[in-house]
């Protein structure tokens, strides 16, 4: 028997955000949320969830957590579908104002998820069927020569060559079927993202404007 969602996703748009480790996926939602104003959308970094989870006293998932992140592979689903499902359900609570968050309704970004199958399939069955996969392509080039400059002064564990390679297999193997999946049944919307910060925002927003105006949805939101 399937469980029912526990958003309804004619009232709150999700909007999947892919692409390589690197991508700009972070730099882009941080100003999407500027852009289209706080009250309209919100972002959620999964990986931003799973790091403050590690870092949570007393949390039972720390170590695993950081195991998974320093080897590149993904946490177990149910670890972050929690976190992503208690986030957007504190956003939801906090009863924002202004479009797209009246009477139950919500708008989403969650950035860098879903990164395998099984996750993609349980989120949209579980807790909101997302309407579109904002997809940021580039070369592998690319995503090294900004992971390593990023690396500098991050202090993310895993911004080193040995990491770095290890996300990337990752990326190809579990995040790549998901995209493909997503393709086939015409939900990616793609944009070169190798160009500058301006460039990439500027056809990103016109996905997420899109989005809000329900071309990727039957029910508008
Ligand atoms: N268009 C761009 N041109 C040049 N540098 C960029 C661009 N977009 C992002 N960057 C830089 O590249 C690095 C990676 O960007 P960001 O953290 O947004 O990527 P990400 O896709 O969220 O990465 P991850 O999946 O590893 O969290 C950052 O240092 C960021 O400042
Ligand atoms: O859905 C997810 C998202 C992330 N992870 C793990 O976190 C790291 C870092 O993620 P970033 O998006 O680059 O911040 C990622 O390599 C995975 O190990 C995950 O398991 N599931």
């Amino acid at each position: 028997m399937s469980e029912s969602p526990t958003f309804d996703h004619g009232k709150v748009t999700v909007i999947y955000v892919l692409g390589g480790p690197g991508a700009g996926k972070g730099t882009q939602c941080a100003n999407l949320v500027k852009d289209f104003g706080f009250c309209h959308l919100s972002a959620l970094p999964a990986g931003d969830l799973l790091r403050a989870e590690q870092n949570r006293e007393g949390s039972q998932f720390g170590s695993l957590i950081q195991t998974c992140i320093k080897e590149g592979t993904i946490v177990p689903m149910e670890v972050t579908i929690k976190l992503l499902d208690n986030a957007m359900q504190a956003a939801m609570a906090e009863n924002r104002l202004g479009d797209g968050w009246q009477d139950g309704r919500g708008r989403f970004l969650i950035d860098g998820f879903p990164r395998k199958m099984d996750q993609a399939v349980k989120f949209d069955e579980t807790v909101c069927l997302s309407s579109v996969v904002l997809y940021f392509s580039t070369t592998e080039e690319v995503l090294l020569e900004r992971l390593l400059v990023r690396g500098k002064t991050s202090g993310r564990e895993d911004d080193n060559v040995e990491s770095i390679k290890k996300r990337f297999r990752t990326y190809k193997l579990d995040t790549m079927p998901v995209i493909e999946y997503y393709t086939s049944q015409g939900k990616v919307a793609e944009v070169d993202s190798t160009g500058t910060v301006e460039e990439v925002h500027a056809l990103a927003a016109q996905v997420v404007r899109d989005a809000l105006t329900g071309k990727y949805s039957q029910s508008p939101n």
